[in-house]
């Protein structure tokens, strides 16, 4: 228990019928250490966790805990706690809901009341859970995860919908967690709903990685910066190494790191370049975030301590288009999963199932 499990995601692709919902996706989720799974609507995160959980399968790629595929645990819900898409009977009481779980998992009923306490719901646990506000059922959702005491928790969008107060208790929560060597991923469309619980980020865009890191290394990069666009890209990336400022090339041009858009500008004429577009980039963690998700910014990954990332020669421009191209899939073609084949079924259901009627 507690032994420190990683989550290995390696090549990960998802396809659902013509709809590209995760695309050769690869990080590691470190144990004692929260990490943050972000990203916008429908950029591949409940997906990626679905593989993860064994409740789709993969187009290609592997997703395991440690090496171990989710279907080849031993004793599932002692090794993974995960909450994803709960829903609970209204007329049942919390109590009764653990206690199902536990039987049907073979886990001691004298777990239920320790896992209510943790999550403070000793007092409401013989209430129905039809009347719990969601900040209840979100801590509900959670004493699930922590039945089987398991050593990785994977939660989808635990503090979606949380008032501060509940806000302040999960970030605690989850930062006891990563103290005693767990693992823990915890997905949000928003980074600011996780930006104070989260030691790590696994940023993804349109199903494809769009960095990995720890937080201080995204904080890093948020210092302003100034976005430049030419007709001329080559030419202006030769300006600007001429005049020694660093860059990344973006979908919408050089993300050069310079505050300052006039001395990117006057380089630029120093080089003899027309310029399309100059401007400065907000500085702030959401704005690096944005900028990430929405293909201003191409694939990074950055070491800790990282340096912020630049310089050298722009990349080949195939790979802002690669980007382009990989444009959201929409819902709309959600019907072609329909048909999606029903997850072997000769093991444990992972706890959040266990948690539905
Ligand atoms: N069962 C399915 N059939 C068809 N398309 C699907 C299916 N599940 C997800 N998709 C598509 O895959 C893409 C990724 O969806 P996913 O739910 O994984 O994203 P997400 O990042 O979790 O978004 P959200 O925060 O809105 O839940 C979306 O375009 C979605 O429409």
């Amino acid at each position: 228990m507690n032994s420190g499990i990683p989550i290995e995601i390696t090549g990960l692709s998802k396809h659902f019928g013509s709809v590209t919902a995760v695309e050769d996706l690869s990080f590691t989720v470190q144990p004692g250490r929260v990490t943050g799974f972000l990203g916008p609507n429908g950029a591949g995160k409940t997906t990626t966790l679905r593989v993860l959980l064994g409740l789709v399968k993969a187009s290609s790629g592997t997703a395991t805990f440690g090496g171990t595929p989710y279907h080849a645990l031993k004793r599932p819900l002692e090794t993974v706690g995960a909450a994803l898409d709960a829903s609970f009977h209204p007329g049942r009481t919390a109590r009764n809901h653990l206690r199902v779980t536990a039987t049907a998992a073979g886990i001691a009923a004298s777990r239920v009341p320790v896992v209510l306490e943790q999550v403070g719901l000793t007092e409401f646990a013989d209430r129905r859970v039809g009347g719990y506000s969601l900040g209840m059922r979100q801590r509900l959702a959670l004493a699930f995860t922590l039945l089987g005491d398991p050593s990785v928790f994977v939660l989808d969008e635990p503090i979606n919908g949380l008032d501060p107060e509940g806000i302040k208790w999960i970030r605690l929560f989850l930062q006891r967690l990563a103290q005693d060597g767990r693992t823990v991923l915890v997905s949000s469309h928003l980074l600011s709903e996780v930006q104070q619980s989260v030691d790590d980020v696994v940023i993804i865009s349109r199903g494809r990685l769009a960095k990995t890191g720890t937080l201080s290394s995204l904080e890093l990069e948020s210092a302003p910066r100034t976005i430049a666009d030419s007709p001329d890209r080559p030419r202006l990336a030769a300006a600007l190494a001429q005049a020694g400022l660093e860059y990344t090339e973006g979908r919408n041009g050089f993300i050069v790191a310079e505050p300052d858009p006039g001395l990117v500008g006057h380089a630029a004429f120093v080089g003899g370049v027309e310029l399309k577009s100059l401007h400065r980039l907000k500085s702030g963690l959401e704005e690096s975030f944005l900028a990430l998700v929405n293909g201003e910014v191409d694939h990074v990954e950055i070491a800790e301590p990282g340096p912020p990332e630049a310089s050298g020669a722009p990349e080949a421009s195939a790979a802002p288009d690669e980007a382009a191209d990989a444009a959201a899939p929409t819902d709309a073609a959600a019907p072609t999963d329909a048909a999606e084949p029903a997850p072997p079924d000769d093991r444990e259901s992972p706890p959040a199932d266990g948690a539905k009627e």
